[in-house]
């Protein structure tokens, strides 16, 4: 643990953590995220729960093969210390993620993204389907009350709609993967899963966008929300206008709610149509397709495994279509009750990465990664979200996602390849995935 509650210098409250809320009316979460101050995290997911924090009550970061264990430990610390008043809804939550690889550093486009880093904020805005609250932690009873207060006030006075902003504009791209180093890539992995040391890996490229104006990243956001209705969304700058981590993954990680576990294998990629016929008939295409199959069976199997040693009655739905403005995916919901696991984070910790962001077996499909990707992952295809005292959260998979600078966003997308994966196609689908981001960058 290199860094834990307390020592961020002038944010964190070592002493005595109090929460205090209020429910609020209508409230535009945009306008917040304009007046607020220190680090802005924003979280989303498609069945209503919608989080927004500004400052840093207290931060929990750590680096290392113990990074999971340390945050929750530090967590659990603060939280047990935390006295809150209100409703269930409105409880202080720990927001964050990881990092893909444990040993990351923070290094350009990353600097402020350490390899796990989780942050309580000072002031909470939570929406449900119940209503919105405001919860702000001070230290002490009457640093929490003042703060509720002059947020209630400030409140007042905000806007409850926000304009969702217009496009930067990108003025130049550079895609650091050539064509042809792309398929070396992937004939690579094609070698490896010949010799029979690799059933399936997800190889990723990045494409930098020089934008033509600053970028307000959560106007994107925004934005994502109204074309990707049924996908997480997210925001997470953690030093208030350095780098931005932002995007509208499909792909729930897990979400834990007492002893219920909650996750899905989506992988295995095709086209929209231009008509709800040619929709349909790729729909098809893709459920009939032996690679396809493979790449998400890959996928069930494995998900299946990692849970077994940590959750009870395992169990696996009825595999469907995921229908995106841009792509679609072949998706299987998979259940548990919690049997070792008891806090999220467990089950965070077992899941990540599953194969449809690493590969199979895990260790060489890292391995893999590691020699030909050519990049920094940072937070990319890597677990964002939240958890509580209670050990409850939901985390999504952060893919359709890049990191913003004033001017600069650098996006991500990865395939999985498994035998028979033919570079071009894989490299088609790559820029389909590109497409979520790049829509509400390009004009
Ligand atoms: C790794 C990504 O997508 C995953 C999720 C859905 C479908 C996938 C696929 O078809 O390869 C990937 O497994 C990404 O979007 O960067």
């Amino acid at each position: 643990m290199n860094r834990s509650s307390g020592d961020v210098a002038g944010e964190t409250i070592a002493a005595d953590p109090v929460g205090r809320s209020r429910e609020l009316g209508d409230v535009s979460f945009g306008a917040v995220a304009d007046v607020g101050e220190g680090a802005h995290v924003q979280w989303a997911a498609p069945d209503g729960l919608e989080l927004l924090g500004r400052g840093v009550a207290a931060a929990f970061t750590a680096a290392g093969g113990n990074r999971i264990e340390d945050v929750r430990s530090a967590a659990a610390a603060f939280f047990d210390r935390l006295d809150h008043d209100g409703p269930p809804e409105s409880r202080s939550r720990a927001l964050g993620g990881l990092a893909f690889h444990a040993d990351h550093g923070p290094t350009p486009p990353w600097t402020g993204f350490p390899a796990a880093s989780f942050l309580v904020p000072r002031i909470q805005l939570t929406r449900t389907d119940r209503g919105t609250w405001l919860t702000a932690v001070g230290d002490g009873e009457r640093a929490a009350t003042d703060l509720l207060a002059e947020w209630e006030e400030r409140l007042e006075r905000l806007a409850t709609m926000r304009p969702s902003g217009t496009k930067p504009g990108v003025e130049r791209s550079r895609r650091p993967t050539s064509r042809s180093a792309w398929r070396e890539r992937v004939e690579h992995a094609l070698a490896r899963i010949a010799d029979g040391d690799l059933e399936k890996v997800v190889l990723a490229q990045t494409l930098a966008v020089e934008l033509g104006e600053g970028i307000d990243v959560a106007a994107t956001v925004e934005r994502l929300r109204r074309k990707y209705p049924g996908c997480y969304r997210f925001l997470i700058d953690p030093d208030a206008g350095g780098r931005t981590f932002f995007g509208a993954p499909p792909e729930r990680l897990v979400s834990m709610r007492g002893d219920r576990i909650e996750t899905e294998a989506l992988a295995g990629s095709v086209a929209r149509g231009e008509s709800p016929e040619e929709d349909e008939e790729l729909a098809d295409r893709m459920r009939e397709d032996e690679k396809l199959e493979r790449e998400h069976e890959v996928v069930v199997r494995a998900i299946q495994a990692q849970l077994s040693p940590i959750a009870a009655d395992v169990s696996v739905g009825e595999r469907t279509v995921r229908r995106l403005a841009t792509i679609q995916h072949l998706r299987t919901p998979i259940t548990a009750r919690a049997g070792a696991a008891d806090h999220v984070l467990d089950v965070v910790g077992a899941l990540h990465p599953t194969p449809a962001v690493g590969g199979l077996p895990p260790d060489p499909a890292i391995e893999t990664i590691r020699a030909v990707e050519g990049f920094d992952r940072g937070w990319y295809a890597a677990p964002i979200g939240w958890f509580d005292a209670e050990g409850d959260g939901e985390f999504a998979v952060g893919i359709r996602s890049g990191v913003a600078s004033e001017r600069e966003v650098t996006l991500f997308a990865g395939n999985g390849i498994v035998a028979d994966s033919d570079p071009d196609e894989e490299w088609a689908e790559i820029q389909l995935k590109f497409r979520p981001v790049l829509d509400e960058l390009e004009r």
